[in-house]
């Protein structure tokens, strides 16, 4: 049998650290098929971002449309979009899938580099036309600040938000923007903790901090490894628990040694095959390298 079939919707990080390349890893990570819609295009690497071409928006629906007549899509990813055009277009493409779909959404908006990766009107546009269509919602807090800030409060945006705010209140005013669940992942605060809320019960999922690990793309692949659990068919708390696992590990054998800035989250764990598979005689095709 097939194993389930997970969309993402989300922009391509040329450095292969973050966006629908993580997501991809991701995914297979968690046994699930991945496909995607890419929404924008970066030219990326571990310092920075040097540019961003959005997608024609008809182009982003058509990518979605001719994945659907096909392939039973078991859950979406959204993440990186950019400009409210981009926003518009995701929600005609999801209105085209059965409305049971579970949509985890990654409000992306800054890359761990310091670029802006979405504007103030797709901002806007992502609080009115996509979280009241989520299933979860995986901002991190500085994105978590913002979205709960309200409207068009650029100068917050550029502080990360109200500094204020604790994370259940947070949590409290994002839910009221329409979204089953909300986690706040935790990358950001001194202890990682995400903290889930569906609208009635907080829970804090704990783990190990990884300090000396990499996490470009840690946000990407939380929210994959999260939407991967849901079309595997686990409850949404349960999906939150696996992906801070999941991401937290990618963290751990992140490749930080990889280019100059941010090194890479490894949710593979490559590096040590691609170790494995450099010993004489350990690798052939009826013997691969064992994940440790
Ligand atoms: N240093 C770390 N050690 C362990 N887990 C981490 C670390 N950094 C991030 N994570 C985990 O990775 C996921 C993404 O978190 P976060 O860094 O907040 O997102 P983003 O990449 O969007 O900023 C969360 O589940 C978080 O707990
Ligand atoms: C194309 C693209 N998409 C998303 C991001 C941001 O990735 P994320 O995992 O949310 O955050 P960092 O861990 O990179 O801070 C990106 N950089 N590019």
């Amino acid at each position: 049998m097939a194993p389930p079939a997970v969309l993402s919707i989300a922009g391509s990080d040329s450095g292969g650290g973050a966006g629908i390349q993580a997501d991809l890893k991701a995914f297979a990570r968690c046994g699930v098929h991945g496909m995607t819609a890419i929404a924008a295009l970066t030219a990326q690497n571990t310092v920075g971002v040097t540019g961003v071409h959005a997608v024609p928006p008809e182009f982003i629906v058509e990518q979605v449309k001719t994945i659907n007549e096909d392939i039973q899509i078991a859950a979406v990813k959204i993440g990186m979009l950019g400009t409210a055009a981009t926003v518009r277009a995701v929600r005609t493409a999801l209105e085209l899938l059965d409305p049971a779909t579970p949509v985890v959404i990654d409000p992306v908006m800054v890359s761990e580099s310091g670029s802006v990766l979405l504007d103030d009107e797709a901002r806007q546009a992502i609080v009115e036309e996509l979280l009241p269509l989520a299933t979860v919602i995986t901002p991190n807090l500085p994105e978590a600040r913002v979205l709960a800030g309200g409207e068009g409060d650029t100068a917050a945006w550029a502080r990360g938000g109200d500094p204020s705010r604790d994370v259940e209140d947070l949590a409290r005013a994002l839910h009221a923007l329409g979204p089953e669940a909300v986690v706040i992942t935790g990358g950001h605060r001194e202890e990682v903790v995400d903290v889930y809320f569906d609208g009635v019960h907080f829970h804090s999922l704990t783990g190990e901090r990884h300090p000396d690990g990499a996490a470009h793309g840690s946000g990407c692949t939380h929210s994959s490894a999260l939407a991967a659990h849901l079309a595997l068919g686990f409850p949404p708390l349960e999906a939150a628990r696996h992906a801070r696992a999941i991401a937290s590990e990618a963290v751990k054998h992140g490749l930080r040694d990889l280019g100059r800035g941010a090194g890479p989250v490894d949710a593979l764990n490559i590096a040590v095959r691609g170790l494995t598979a450099r010993q004489p005689g350990a690798t052939t095709p009826s013997n691969p390298p064992q994940r440790t």
